[in-house]
C-alpha cells in the first residue's frame, strides 16, 4: 500500500519503519525542515527515537502535498495540539477513497473533542479511523511484541487497519468503539502524570497501584457515560496503555509527572522531557468532560490543581486519601 505519514516525532518515525518493513511505500511529512534534514542525512530519528536505523524506502520530506496525492492510507501522528492546523492544511489534498488513521492521543479543550472527530470536523467526507494501545515507540522501533487496537466506525476499515500494520511481533486487533479508544487512550496520560508525580515524592508500588486502579474507575465512569464500551476501556486502549504509561521508563507523561512530583513546574517538566507530553494538553479537557457528564473524576481533578493552580502534589495526595469514605465499585457514582 502506498502510505503518508503526517508526523516524524518518534511514534511517526516507529511506524514509518514498522509500516515500511511490512513491504509498504512510506512517505513522512514533517513540518520542521530541520527534522526532515536530519532524517534523510542519518536515516534515524536521532533527537527523539535515536539508535534505531529508518528503512532505506522511506520517503521524508516537508511538501505536505506529495504526502497526501496518491496515498491510500494517511496516518497522522503529530501531537494533539497540532491536529487542528494540521487536518486545515491536508484538507484541500484528501480525497474520499483515502484513510485518515489517526494514531496520536488526546482530546482538545476547546470543543472537548478527540482527535477522529476534529479531523472529521475539518475534512468534511473524509473516512476517519484510530490505532492506539500500549505501544511506547522506543519499544516498537526495536521490534518487542507489542499489541494495539484498530477502530473504525465499520469493521471492514478496521480489518484494513489490521493487516496494513499487522506483522509478527505487532499484533492489532480490530473494534468499532472509536470513543472508547480515543478516550482510554487520552485519560490514560491524565492518571500517567498522576503516577509520577507519586513516584516523585518518593512513595512506593502501592501508591502507584491505587493511582492506576482507582484512574481506571475514574476512565470507566467518564467513558461509559459517553457510550464507550466497558470491554474497550477494560482493554489495550485502557487498562493496557494505562499499565505501560505508568510504569514504564519510557512514559513521556510518567517521567514529566515525576519531575513535578520533585517539584518542577509543568513548563519545566515538558522542557526537561522534551517530546510531546499530552497528558498535560488533555488534563483540562478532561476534566471540563468529567464535569459535562456530571462524573466524579478526583484524581484528574487534583491533577488540574497541581499542574495548574500551583497546588502542592503532596497536599494533593492526602486530600485524596481523606475524601468522603466510599464503597469501591462506584463505577455509576
Ligand atoms: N512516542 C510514543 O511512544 C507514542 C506516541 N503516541 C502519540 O503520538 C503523538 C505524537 O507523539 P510523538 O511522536 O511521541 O511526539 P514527539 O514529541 O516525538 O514529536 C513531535 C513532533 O511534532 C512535530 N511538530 C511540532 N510542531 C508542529 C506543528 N506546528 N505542526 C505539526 N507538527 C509539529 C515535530 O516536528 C515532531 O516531529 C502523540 O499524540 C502521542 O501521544 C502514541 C503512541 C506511542
Ligand atoms: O501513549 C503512549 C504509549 O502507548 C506514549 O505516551 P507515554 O510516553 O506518556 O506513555
Amino acid at each position: 500500500m502506498i502510505i503518508g505519514i503526517l508526523g516524524a516525532g518518534s511514534w511517526g518515525s516507529a511506524l514509518a519503519n514498522l509500516l515500511a518493513g511490512n513491504g509498504h511505500d512510506v512517505t513522512v511529512w514533517s513540518i520542521d525542515e530541520k527534522e526532515i534534514e536530519m532524517l534523510n542525512t542519518y536515516r534515524e530519528q536521532r533527537d527523539r527515537l535515536p539508535g534505531v536505523h529508518l528503512n532505506e524506502t522511506i520517503t521524508f520530506t516537508t511538501d505536505l502535498e506529495q504526502t497526501i496525492k496518491g496515498k491510500k492510507m494517511i496516518v497522522c501522528a503529530v501531537p494533539s495540539p497540532f491536529i487542528r492546523s494540521t487536518a486545515k492544511k491536508i484538507a484541500p489534498y484528501i480525497t474520499n477513497d483515502q484513510l485518515i488513521v489517526n494514531v496520536s492521543k488526546g482530546i482538545e479543550e476547546a470543543t472537548l473533542t478527540p482527535i477522529v472527530e476534529i479531523i472529521e470536523s475539518e475534512i468534511p467526507g473524509a473516512k476517519v479511523a484510530v490505532l492506539s494501545g500500549p505501544s511506547h515507540a522506543e519499544e516498537v522501533g526495536i521490534g518487542i511484541p507489542t499489541t494495539v487496537v484498530a477502530g473504525a466506525r465499520d469493521m471492514d476499515t478496521a480489518k484494513l487497519i489490521q493487516n496494513t500494520f499487522m506483522n509478527d511481533v505487532f499484533r492489532v486487533y480490530t473494534s468499532t468503539d472509536v470513543t472508547g479508544i480515543e478516550l482510554g487512550g487520552s485519560v490514560k496520560n491524565v492518571i500517567a502524570l498522576a503516577a509520577g508525580i507519586t513516584d516523585g515524592l518518593g512513595f512506593g508500588d502501592n501508591t502507584k497501584a491505587a493511582l492506576m486502579t482507582r484512574g481506571m474507575a475514574e476512565i470507566l465512569r467518564l467513558g461509559t457515560a459517553m457510550g464507550a464500551h466497558v470491554e474497550t476501556l477494560a482493554g489495550l486502549s485502557g487498562m493496557g496503555d494505562l499499565i505501560v504509561t505508568c510504569t514504564s521508563k519510557h512514559s513521556r507523561n510518567r517521567n514529566a509527572g515525576y519531575l513535578i512530583g520533585q517539584g518542577k513546574s509543568y513548563k519545566e517538566a515538558m522542557a526537561e522531557v522534551k517530546m510531546v507530553v499530552e497528558g498535560v494538553y488533555s488534563a483540562k479537557a478532561t476534566l471540563k468532560l468529567a464535569k459535562k457528564y456530571g462524573v466524579d473524576m478526583p484524581i484528574v481533578e487534583e491533577v488540574n490543581k497541581v499542574l495548574f493552580e500551583g497546588k502542592p502534589a503532596r497536599e494533593a495526595v492526602v486530600d485524596l486519601l481523606t475524601r468522603d469514605r466510599k464503597a469501591e465499585i462506584s463505577v455509576e457514582e
